[in-house]
């Protein structure tokens, strides 16, 4: 099976959630007209690190951005995989995922599991609890967080569970594009799964943001990056046959000794 993705590397303006909402709308309808089989955007899109307003800016129980994505996703007749918005609810705000299929029903919700303390998010942001798997079309894939990827075996523990694509919506900072390019390869190469990773570019008060919004396939090569500092829509095609084909060239689930892990 083929599917194209269509992965929104935007700009975010800090705590101004309108403003965000109106352009990634836009960046949607954009990114539709070629007919994408699934559609990405980045982390906190809505709110950027706006940390210390997130009480105040975030959507309650992610109401409204689920109401949006959902009623795009069914006019435009495409999965979306909404990133991750701040979401408040009376356990605290988490730092939340979404996904949607073609007819606006929800398919995934993920809350980010690993907080970063270097830019102190675990001192507002509550720790998700469980998984990101969920369905793209007959397709299963996962969703995880920016520094989720510094995680293997939380990526791995997807990948086990089924996922043969694995999304990374991020505000990833520019001084560790290393990193992060060479993070979302080797997720990729040793879990033999497609990666795509969608990352915001501007800056905020602390960070300029990488961009280089990246699809790698289960052989480590990629297939499409973005530049550092333009907004784009990044398309990409994905081939799942090359999952499989990778995966019995190099039987690494088989060859595992997980009783000596
Ligand atoms: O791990 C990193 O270096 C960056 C992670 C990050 O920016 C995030 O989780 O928002």
């Amino acid at each position: 099976m083929k599917l194209t993705v269509a992965a929104i590397q935007m700009d975010i303006e800090l705590g101004n959630p309108k403003e965000n909402i109106k352009r990634a709308s836009k960046r949607i309808e954009q990114a539709a007209e070629n007919k994408p089989d699934v559609i990405v955007l980045p982390e906190l899109w809505t709110t950027g690190y706006d940390l210390e307003r997130l009480d105040v800016i975030g959507d309650a129980n992610g109401e409204e951005i689920k109401r949006i994505m959902s009623s795009l996703a069914r006019q435009y007749k495409v999965n979306i995989v909404a990133g991750s918005v701040a979401k408040k609810t009376d356990k605290g705000i988490f730092n939340t995922l979404y996904a949607f299929n073609r007819k606006g029903e929800m398919t995934g919700e993920y809350s980010k599991l690993h907080l970063i303390r270097l830019m102190q998010e675990e001192k507002f942001i509550s720790p998700g609890s469980s998984k990101g798997n969920f369905m793209l079309e007959n397709v299963p894939a996962a969703g995880v967080i920016c520094y989720d990827i510094r995680f293997p075996e939380w990526i791995r523990a997807h990948i086990l569970d089924g996922a043969s694509i694995l999304f990374v919506p991020a505000e990833w900072p520019s001084q560790r594009l290393t990193h992060w390019r060479n993070l979302l390869i080797t997720r990729a190469i040793e879990n033999q799964c497609y990666v795509v990773g969608c990352n915001r570019v501007g800056s905020d008060k602390n960070n300029t943001f990488a961009g280089h919004t990246m699809v790698i396939d289960p052989w480590g090569e990629i297939v499409a990056e973005a530049g550092g500092e333009e907004e784009t829509i990044l398309y990409a095609e994905i081939s799942t046959d090359l999952v499989e084909e990778v995966r019995t060239r190099i039987p690494v689930f088989e060859d595992r000794r997980p009783e000596f892990y």
